[in-house]
């Protein structure tokens, strides 16, 4: 076991401490506290803008140059102690050192594009429809920002909100996920350390009140939250009383379809990865597959050969290929919808066990189930965990129609060696992000990322899309 964190707050350039009341646990192995953590209240967070308001107009003015440095500086720093802050994301959050390592990577990756595209900033120059007029647009920061982040990215999602808001000029008041405070932590002092000013970035750690203090606060200018469709449509009502900006980036109940065309191999290494890696904890999660009757017995065997091989255990052991949950609420919620499913006539193929390993962790067993129905509970609510169900279709028609019939629109993905059929599901699924041959799980960082329907509303984050939601455009008119 590691040593046990003492969390605090990040308030105008300051660690701040309080109490600690709570523990953040490793859900590996529930004996070892990965953290003492503090719960902020009205007072932190209104602490914490009075200091980011404070610091708006000297980072809003100062050189692109300047923050294109410190986040740059960051994403160095990041990326020499990817093993050791992946490491901690790994104990914390429960996946694969691999995969904590990866995403640690990938966060200080976002940093660095975001640290160019300050320098990119710019606007346009145009001819009045008067003349003698002249017409320029530019993008200005807006002011604070409010962030609220889920555990399943603890480092990439605090990452991709905060590195647009501060290349572009604003400030920040970021509260991350209750299960999983020290791996934002330590993104928040790395800034710091890369040399950022006092108040640009505060941090107040705490359950979800300290989101909603935030969100209700009229001095945070707008507000990007991730997490679940349900919190996320309060967030947005609470914002938009407040004609506040609001950008939400919510569940996923992403389709793969596999043709009788596709590659067998291919399409159950793709399903393996989109369903089970990060245990399936991924909004872009493949968690229907939508087999067509040909190919439908042979990938539902291979893909259960290989879901049944898949090696769970603690996420810092090195031959661990999936770790457990996050949390007990989440290894419940993957076991109630394996009931549920099992109750509408769901068989399952492998997996639905209770799992006992040596160490107490939250142990899911990976679990297909096949002979499902579309309109059945477990294929049409998020479940968040390592389970994938098959519904079984005759064309490319129904597959689509299925594929295209939930309320969620994430990310939708398709197998097969027909361009006809790729192009036209690339044009026709409901899907924000559309993979052909690729598992729907495993964004680039560099381009836009969000969904249609009740997966996210506003703007696209990520990439050169994100400077939509993180600046604001002011139209200049002048004649001389
Ligand atoms: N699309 C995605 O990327 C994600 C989707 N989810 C979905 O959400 C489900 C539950 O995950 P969970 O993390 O609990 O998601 P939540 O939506 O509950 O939490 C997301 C963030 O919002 C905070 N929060 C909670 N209540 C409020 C509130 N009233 N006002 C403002 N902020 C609030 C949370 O704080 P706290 O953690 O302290 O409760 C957390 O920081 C998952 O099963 C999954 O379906 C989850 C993570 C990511
Ligand atoms: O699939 C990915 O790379 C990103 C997934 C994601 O953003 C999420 O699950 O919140």
């Amino acid at each position: 076991m590691s040593d046990t964190l003492e969390l605090s707050h990040w308030i105008n350039g300051e660690k701040v401490s309080t109490d600690r009341p709570s523990e953040s646990l490793n859900p590996s192995d529930t004996r070892d506290v990965v953290a003492r953590v503090p719960d902020g209240g009205d007072a932190e967070v209104n602490a914490a803008v009075d200091a980011a308001r404070a610091a708006f107009g000297g980072w809003a003015d100062a050189s692109p140059e300047v923050r294109s440095d410190v986040l740059d500086k960051a994403s160095n720093i990041l990326m020499e102690r990817r093993e050791e802050v992946g490491r901690l994301l790994s104990r914390e959050e429960g996946k694969t050192l691999a995969e904590g390592i990866g995403e640690t990577a990938r966060a200080a990756r976002i940093l660095k594009f975001f640290g160019g595209e300050a320098l990119r900033l710019h606007g346009q120059n145009l001819m009045s429809t008067r003349p003698g007029v002249e017409v320029q647009t530019y993008r200005q920061a807006v002011g604070v920002y409010g962030l609220i982040t889920p555990w399943n990215f603890p480092i990439a999602i605090p990452a991709w909100k905060m590195a647009p808001a501060l290349a572009f000029g604003n400030t920040v008041v970021i509260k991350p996920a209750g299960q999983t405070p020290a791996t934002a932590e330590a993104l928040v002092a790395i800034l710091h350390e890369a040399g950022l000013p006092r108040g640009v970035v505060n941090m107040i750690i705490g359950r979800g009140r300290v989101g909603q203090a935030i969100v209700d606060h009229t001095g945070v200018d707008a507000i990007s939250f991730t997490g679940s469709q349900g919190v996320g449509a309060g967030v947005a009502l609470g914002a938009v009383k407040r004609q506040a900006r609001v950008q939400l980036e919510m569940g996923g109940k992403n389709p793969l379809v596999v043709m009788d065309d596709a590659d067998l191999d291919r399409a159950v290494q793709i399903a393996l990865d989109g369903s089970f890696f990060a245990t399936g904890q991924r909004c872009t999660a493949s968690s229907r597959l939508i087999v067509q009757d040909g190919i439908h017995d042979k990938f539902v065997a291979a893909l259960a050969e290989k879901v049944k091989a898949l090696r769970v255990g603690d996420a810092l052991d090195p031959e661990t290929q999936m770790g457990p949950a996050v949390s007990e609420d989440q290894m419940e919620t993957s076991y109630r919808y394996i009931q549920v499913a099992r109750g509408d006539g769901g068989r399952v193929v492998t997996g639905g066990d209770r799992m006992q390993l040596e160490k107490p962790g939250w142990y899911v067993q990976p679990t297909l189930i096949a002979d499902t129905a579309t309109d059945m509970r477990i294929n049409q609510e998020e479940v968040f965990g390592p389970v994938a169900s098959t519904i079984r279709v005759k064309s490319y028609e129904e597959a689509l129609e299925v594929a295209n019939g939930v309320e969620f629109g994430l990310s939708a993905g398709i197998v097969t060696t027909s361009l006809k059929h790729a192009r036209d599901f690339q044009r026709n699924a409901r899907a924000g992000m559309v993979m052909v041959n690729l598992p729907t799980a495993g964004v680039d960082y560099h381009v836009p990322f969000g969904g249609s329907k009740k997966s996210s509303y506003g703007p696209r984050e990520q990439g050169f899309a994100a400077v939509e939601f993180f600046t604001q455009t002011k139209t200049a008119y002048s004649w001389s």
